[in-house]
């Protein structure tokens, strides 16, 4: 029997309370997995309650909007970055206060929350928005219908949770996760020890790749220390550079990978269908992040071309791969007085260009007579809808 039954059993009062926050596969007594937490769910003899989240279910009554934001960690910084760089600059007048507002967003209260309390408070009904990595909020969210992503790809937090092994040892052969299945040394009384934060994910994983015999335990961080302390075989933790598992001897291995994650903007549905004000909101927040992301990626290129109309100007542009823009170059005439006579003879373009393929741009617009080449970064890219908000009002069935 695994630690957390038994102090489930002692404790019947929170027991369901607390289940909640267990992963499914867990749930079930028949399976082999386990999961040992260090947390006391009783003070002395008297039972204690724990909810997630509110308990009088009041929260249809409130009329703000409530926008969760991450309080600290690295994600903290980066949300605040792009909100400001999408003209939604949060006003915090303390540090240490937990509310604030976005003067642009009349109606929304901004909460700094650690991100699993926003994913917890969106399901509860008390938040309507959150910023957080997906990773949060499959972790927590635990595949709850009523959490839809509105952007899922905020293009900063990007990492991926993984599974690693040591370097040495019995793992020094096995580079794949069926070549760990396989491994003999698995058995109902020495099973795998995997570490990780992601107690949901984890098992969740491992038992769809086939793997039988395994126990997990927890940490709040540094995991990657846990196999050369002796404490676990493998871990199942977050990834960006790879980094901290090379300095701690550990590998990744094929078919390891749990998720891709980054940055998203995730609702509760129940709220976007039911909390006046909240579409409009959303559509504001989704269509002022997809133009500022859209325009991240692209340089403004103004050049010069001398040619005897626009339309000839236009062709030798759209002859090359990389000049077409987003949709066609803007070709302009620049008139001079020529011998007594106001005359085009040469022409303005404008196009936008993939930042990666600024280089190579130059070099086609030179090839043609370009010249007097301008580059300048991009604000913002509005489309005429974005397929973000379609995709959005089907999930809502709207
Ligand atoms: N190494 C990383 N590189 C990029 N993004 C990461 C990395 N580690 C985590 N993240 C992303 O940032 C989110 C927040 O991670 P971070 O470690 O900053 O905060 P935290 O884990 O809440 O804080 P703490 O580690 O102090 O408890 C993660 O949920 C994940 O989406
Ligand atoms: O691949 P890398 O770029 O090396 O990053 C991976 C590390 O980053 C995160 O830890 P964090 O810095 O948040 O510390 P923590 O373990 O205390 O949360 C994550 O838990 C890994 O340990
Ligand atoms: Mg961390």
């Amino acid at each position: 029997m695994s630690l957390i039954q038994t102090s489930l059993q002692q404790c019947p009062a929170s027991a369901t309370a607390f289940s909640q926050f267990l992963p499914s596969p867990l749930s079930h007594s028949s399976t082999k997995f386990s999961v040992r937490f260090n947390v006391s769910c009783c003070i002395s003899s008297s039972p204690v309650t724990i909810v997630n989240g509110n308990v009088d279910v009041k929260s249809a009554d409130r009329n703000e909007i409530r926008l969760g934001l991450p309080s600290k960690g690295r994600m903290a910084t980066d949300t605040l970055d792009l909100l400001k760089d999408c003209q939604l600059s949060v006003r915090q007048l303390n540090p240490r206060q937990y509310v604030a507002d976005i003067p642009q967003l009349s109606n929304v209260e901004v909460w700094f929350q650690r991100p699993k309390d926003i994913v917890r408070k969106l399901v509860a009904g008390d938040l309507d928005l959150g910023i957080v990595g997906l990773d949060i909020v499959s972790e927590f969210g635990q595949g709850n219908e009523d959490l839809v992503l509105v952007h899922d790809e905020l293009a900063y937090g990007d990492c991926r949770l993984s599974l690693a092994i040591p370097k040495y040892g019995i793992f020094e052969k096995i580079n794949s996760v069926k070549e760990l299945a396989q491994m003999p040394q698995w058995t109902a009384e020495k099973p795998l020890r995997v570490a990780t934060g992601f107690t949901y994910l984890g098992p969740k994983f491992l038992k769809e790749n086939g793997l039988e015999h395994v126990v997990f335990s927890t940490a709040d961080g540094a995991l990657e220390a846990a196999p050369a302390m002796g404490i676990a075989d493998a871990i199942v933790d977050l990834v960006s550079s790879g980094t901290t598992l090379k300095e701690n001897n550990l590998k990744e291995i094929e078919g390891g990978v749990l998720l891709e994650s980054q940055a998203v903007l995730v609702a509760s549905k129940k709220s976007l269908l039911e909390r006046k004000g909240l579409l409009d909101i959303t559509h504001e927040v989704l269509e002022r992040f997809e133009a500022h992301l859209r325009a991240l990626g692209q340089f403004t290129v103004v050049a010069n071309m001398r040619g005897s109309s626009a339309e000839e100007v236009s062709e030798r542009i759209l002859s090359q791969p990389s000049l077409a823009g987003l949709q066609g170059p803007t070709v302009s005439p620049v008139f001079r007085k020529i011998d007594g006579r106001v005359k085009a003879d040469y022409y303005a373009i404008v196009i936008c260009v993939p930042k990666k393929q600024l280089y190579k741009s130059v070099q086609q617009l030179r090839a043609i007579g370009g010249s007097g080449v301008l580059v300048s970064p991009l604000t913002y890219i509005f489309d005429e809808e974005t397929p973000r908000w379609r995709e959005l009002l089907s999930k809502l069935g709207l």
